[in-house]
Order: structure tokens, then sequence, then C-alpha cells
């Protein structure tokens, strides 16, 4: 089977005029068709820049090498223009902070359908009707008056799961979701990570889904990047690199993370010991 995107050697330089900073040094991954990749790592690990470069979101001062192979063509080289033609229909995008992709001038609703023209050869009506589906789809009541809101008028979550019916509905190859649950309180990141969960179960889309949180990533991944300082630290399925991790710092992840577990286990423990 062949991967939906094959990124080989890919590198990322921060340059200025007097000095140029590698930030990634020649990382290989690959997304196969249904399938979830999720890249681990902590913050400044590399995680964001790796994508943004491969999807063309990066300012004129970084360079980026390698090969990102999707549909047959190599994504790094391809302009701006055509990269930001693929973003949103054929690769979907969501990012940390969902106030920051929507207009805080615009209406939901006006921002939903520009999105519609640009992708699609829609006319108004079938836009309405498609945009009152999406919110619809992502469990959003009132559509038609949420249309009308601007985004300071609607939660974090709200917007985010807008981000992800309106990525969905163009029906992408991909999904690229970047810490998606990050600027969002925690019932509510419970709430977007279901969602997740049950796009990826219910329409077999292929997905990167980037987080330093080792608990996100064991929800919704079939295979498991751990980046550490702009490298690949470890590789494998996320039962491989959970049970077995082959590098230090993936070994202090997964430590890290099983010493939490523990501490929870004990205090629910103890909390039944007082209530028995
Ligand atoms: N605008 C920038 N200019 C120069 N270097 C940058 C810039 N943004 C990030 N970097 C460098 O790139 C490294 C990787 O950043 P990146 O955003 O990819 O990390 P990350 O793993 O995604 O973490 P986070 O979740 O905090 O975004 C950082 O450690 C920093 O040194």
């Amino acid at each position: 089977m062949e991967a939906v995107l094959k990124v080989t050697h890919l590198e990322v330089e921060h340059r200025t005029k007097k000095k140029s900073t590698p930030i990634v040094h020649g990382i290989d991954f690959e997304v196969m068709p249904g399938q979830c990749l999720g890249i681990l790592g902590e913050s400044g690990s590399g995680k964001s820049m790796s994508l943004k470069g491969v999807m063309g979101l990066l300012g004129a001062d970084f360079t980026v090498k390698g090969e990102a192979m999707f549909q047959g063509e190599n994504l790094i080289g391809k302009s701006k223009e055509q990269l930001r033609r693929i973003r949103g229909k054929k690769i979907g995008m969501i990012l940390q902070n969902p106030m920051t992709c929507f207009d805080p001038l615009y209406r939901i609703g006006e921002q939903l359908a520009e999105t519609y023209r640009e992708h699609t050869d829609f006319k108004k009506a079938e836009i309405l009707e498609k945009s009152v589906k999406i919110l619809e789809s992502m469990r959003i009541n009132n559509p038609l008056e949420v249309l009308k809101k601007y985004p300071h008028q609607l939660s974090g979550g709200m917007l985010q799961r807008i981000m992800i019916g309106l990525a969905m509905s163009m029906e992408p190859e991909l999904l690229i979701a970047d810490e998606p649950t990050t600027a969002i309180d925690a019932i509510t990141q419970y709430e977007i990570m279901k969602e997740f969960v049950r796009i990826k179960k219910e329409s077999q889309t292929a997905m990167i889904f980037i987080s330093h949180d080792l608990g996100v990533i064991s929800a919704i991944s079939d295979q498991v990047l751990v980046m550490n300082r702009g490298y690949a630290a470890d590789k494998g399925t996320f039962a491989q690199i959970y049970e077995n991790p082959q590098d230090a710092y993936t070994r202090l992840l997964v430590e890290k993370k099983k010493a939490v577990m523990n501490k929870y286990h004990q205090a629910i423990h103890r909390k039944g010991e007082v209530f028995v």
C-alpha cells in the first residue's frame, strides 16, 4: 500500500544575515491510508516546524529541504500559491489556537462561505446548507444562530469544533492536527479528542496528530514518531514506544507518564479505602 504522505530527509533551517540555525535535522516519516501518525515531543522539539515546513507555512527566513511526496508530487519546492490550494482542500489543517484561525472582523458564516467559495463552485444556497450541516455534524445547537456570530462570541472549544467540521467537509486525503486541544480547557479537550477519534473511525481519513501529551497520542495514533531537539528519537506503534522505547528520551517520557498514572491509581485506591 502506498503512503498518503511520505517525508524523507526533511531539514528545516532558520537563516539570518549572520548565521543559520538548523531546527529539524533530516527526519523521515510516513502516513498510511486510514491511519494516524502521532508526533510526540516536548515543546521546542521541532514538531510544528516539521509540518509547517512541509506545508509551506514558514516565512522566507527558513529553508526547507528534503522530499514530501503527496499524490505523486513533492510538496517541498512548490510555490506558496500551489500549497495554499492543497491546504484546506486535499490536506486539512487544524492548528493550536482556533481564535487565530478565524478573522475577528467577520461572522462565522461569512468565513465558512469564503472557504467554500475558494475550494468549490457551490452556489449561495448550497453553501448555507453545507455550513449548517458542518455545525450539526459537530453537534452544535442552533446552527443558523451560530453562523451569525463573530468569533469572540463563541468559546474556544466551539470554534475548534467548527474548524474540524470545516476541514472534514472538504473530504481531505489527510488531516493534520497540531496540538488542537492545548488552548482549550480540560473538559472540552476531552470532547475534542472524542471528535477526532470518531472522525478517524467513521471517515478513515489519514491523520497526523501532533502533541506533547503521551495520553493524547495514545488515544488516536497507530504509529508514533518521537521527536527530540529536531531529531527523530523513536518510531513504532504506540505499544512498541510505550512498552519498549529504544531511545533514552522516549524512556524518560514514558517513565514520567507511568509515574503520573501510578500516583493516580494510588489516589483512587486510597479514596476507595476511605469510603468502603
Ligand atoms: N520564529 C522562529 N524563528 C527561529 N527559530 C524558531 C522560530 N520558531 C521556532 N523556532 C525554533 O524551532 C524549534 C522548534 O520549534 P517548534 O515550534 O517546531 O517546536 P514544537 O515541538 O512544535 O513545540 P511547541 O509545541 O511549543 O510549538 C524551537 O526550539 C526554536 O528554537
